[in-house]
């Protein structure tokens, strides 16, 4: 299913505070894609108005290209999972999966039969089918967090929404679950949107990231492009460690305050602004300044951290390759590789 925002914006209740704003969005029939961003930067807010949650709203709202509540609308397409799966403890896997078929309707509901056979499918999707009888109580997060999906998959959803669904799990169920979810994705046609604070967790899995800050989308691309091309400082800041240089640009040269980084030339307008770089991106360059290595280590992902210290403050760089500087020695900072947002106001 296909889903399409224009110029969508909600409010708080009974506020004139916007909690979306003025959201363009376009999440194509099968694609894969995730919301991130800080706390409170409306996420959750726009997964449950896709969701048909939040009834009150200005703007456009097209699912399958028909405004949301369209009566020719196939109803139940949408499936939820939420952090707090919600099992009920007292039913078992298989009756909690069965759960959202048992109380359709009862000309939309399938018999006793046809419910069994639904829900036999998404048990062996999740790789549990020997745990049908178990109660939640007797599984483990990762196998609860598999039965709420289950759930959700059994009524047949086109469109899958997920708000931070392995939030509660530990970092190697995660990893695991997460590679899985997107396998079935890609078997089952899905069209899913997941909401996490987890960057490397949204890197991870989705095709496209849509950064948001404030209620507003700040940059909606996918992994190669946010990496290469972050919009503005926010976005880097929030894919991964940043450092920053203040400094002026003079006669096409980018001359930074802090003396033991290096000047390099630059096609910006004349005037004060910041250098923005990955510490990985940092070289050492014997013979010029007067920075120099307070300490150095190896993390236990295999990288080498350096505490550096020069005449403005000690850096932390942490680089995949060792440097050949050795102890004492002095050198400057080549930021030369590092990103100005001349679009800033
Ligand atoms: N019913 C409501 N009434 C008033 N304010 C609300 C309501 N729902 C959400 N908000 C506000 O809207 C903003 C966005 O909230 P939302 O939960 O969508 O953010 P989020 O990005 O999902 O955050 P988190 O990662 O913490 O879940 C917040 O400032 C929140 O306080």
């Amino acid at each position: 299913m296909s889903v399409n925002l224009h110029s969508f914006t909600q409010y708080a209740p009974g506020s004139s505070r916007k909690i979306l704003d003025d959201i363009n969005l376009t999440v194509e029939d099968g694609a894969f894609i995730a919301l991130v961003g800080p706390s409170g930067a409306g996420k959750t807010s726009l997964l449950r108005a896709i969701g048909g949650l939040s009834p009150v709203y200005e703007g456009q709202l097209l699912i399958d290209d028909l405004p949301i509540g369209h009566s020719d609308l196939p109803k139940r397409k949408t499936g939820f999972v939420f952090q707090n799966y919600a099992l009920f403890r007292h039913m078992s896997v298989a009756r909690n999966i069965s759960f959202g078929l048992d109380v359709l309707p009862r000309k939309q509901r399938p018999d006793r039969a046809a419910i069994a056979a639904r829900v036999q499918d998404p048990l062996e999707l999740i790789q549990l089918p020997h745990l049908a009888d178990a109660r939640p109580d007797q599984l483990s997060g990762g196998q609860r967090q598999r039965v709420a999906l289950a759930r959700a998959l059994a009524t047949e959803p086109k469109l899958l929404l997920l708000d931070e669904p392995f939030g509660a799990l530990d970092p190697i169920v995660r990893r695991t679950i997460r590679r899985w979810l997107r396998e079935l994705h890609d078997k089952l046609g899905l069209t899913t949107i997941l909401v996490t604070h987890d960057h490397e967790e949204a890197l991870d899995i989705a095709d496209r990231l849509v950064v948001m800050q404030d209620g507003r989308i700040v940059q909606d691309a996918d992994a190669g492009t946010l990496n290469t091309s972050p919009q503005t400082p926010f976005v880097m800041q929030f894919l991964g460690e940043t450092l920053e240089f203040a400094g002026e640009i003079q006669n096409g040269q980018f001359i930074p305050e802090n003396t033991d980084a290096l000047p390099f030339p630059v096609t910006d307008k004349i005037g004060k602004t910041t250098v923005f770089i990955r510490p990985c991106d940092v070289l050492f360059v014997s013979g010029k300044g007067a920075a120099h290595i307070l300490s150095r280590s190896r993390n236990p992902n295999g990288l080498y951290h350096y505490a550096v210290q020069t005449t403005q403050k000690v850096l932390d760089i942490t680089t995949p390759m060792p440097t050949e500087i050795s102890e004492g020695e002095q050198f400057g900072l080549d930021i030369s590789h590092g990103k100005i947002f001349s679009n800033l106001p």
